[in-house]
């Protein structure tokens, strides 16, 4: 089943990251660009991790997950090599306002994550709604390497003018004239 690309502002939201291993790092990695307020959980932390939680100063505690952690979270990440953990924290938050992403289990996700290129506001998500992630990646590079290498710019030049102009049809005539401008 293909999955929906919502795009979601975590602007402070509370996501809590549970492990502290690669995978844990990677989504770190990703979710850091997005501004949310992080903490992360783990019995014990890779060197790589430690230090990228330490360099961004994100709150960390190195201890066992308890379901009290999920008090007060929007999104949990569960990035721990335990199928029963990921299992048991989704059934967990069925009746909480919560949404989980497990790094094993699309059936214990309400979201998973996408490859993704970023530039500013601009932002292309990749998924293969979770049968092979190794492709997102390799789309993801594919895109990376095709797009104009300066995209961003000519984007802020744009909706610059766009926010100058009133609404209306000939806005929307000029503005369509700049973007294929872009891909001349
Ligand atoms: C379902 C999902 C859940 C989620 O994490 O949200 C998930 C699950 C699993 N990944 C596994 C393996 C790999 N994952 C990657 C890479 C990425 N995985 C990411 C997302 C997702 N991975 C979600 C689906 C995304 C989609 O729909 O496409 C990306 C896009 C985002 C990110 O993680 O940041 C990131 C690329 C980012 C980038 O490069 O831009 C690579 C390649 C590599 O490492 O280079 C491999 C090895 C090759 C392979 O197996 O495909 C395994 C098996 C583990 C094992 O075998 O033990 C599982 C579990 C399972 O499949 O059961
Ligand atoms: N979604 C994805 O992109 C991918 C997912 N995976 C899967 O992700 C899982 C994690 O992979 P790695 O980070 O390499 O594993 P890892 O074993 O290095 O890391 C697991 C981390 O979870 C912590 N942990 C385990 N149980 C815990 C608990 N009850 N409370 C708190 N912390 C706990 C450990 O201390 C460790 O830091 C694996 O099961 C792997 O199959 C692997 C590759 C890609």
């Amino acid at each position: 089943m293909a999955l929906f690309p919502m795009f979601i502002d975590i602007k402070n939201k509370k996501v809590l990251i549970v492990g502290g291993g690669m995978v844990a790092l990677r989504k770190i990695e990703k979710l850091i660009p997005f501004d949310p307020d992080l903490k992360v959980i783990s019995i014990d932390f890779h060197p790589e991790t430690y230090k990228i939680i330490k360099e961004n100063s994100i709150p960390y505690e190195k201890r066992a997950f308890s379901f009290s952690d999920l008090d007060n979270v929007d999104i949990v990440i569960v990035a721990v090599d335990d199928i029963d953990l990921q299992r048991e924290i989704f059934e967990k938050t069925r009746d909480k306002n919560i949404l989980v992403n497990s790094v094993d289990s699309p059936d214990y996700c309400d979201f998973i994550f996408p490859a993704y290129v970023k530039r500013g506001e601009i932002v292309i998500g990749i998924t293969t709604s979770g049968n092979l992630p190794g492709l997102s990646a390799k789309l993801r590079k594919h895109i990376e390497k095709t797009l104009p290498e300066n995209l961003e710019e000519i984007f802020e030049q744009i909706k610059r003018v766009r926010e100058k102009l009133p609404k209306g049809e000939e806005r929307q005539k000029k503005i369509l004239q700049l973007i294929d401008k872009l891909f001349e």
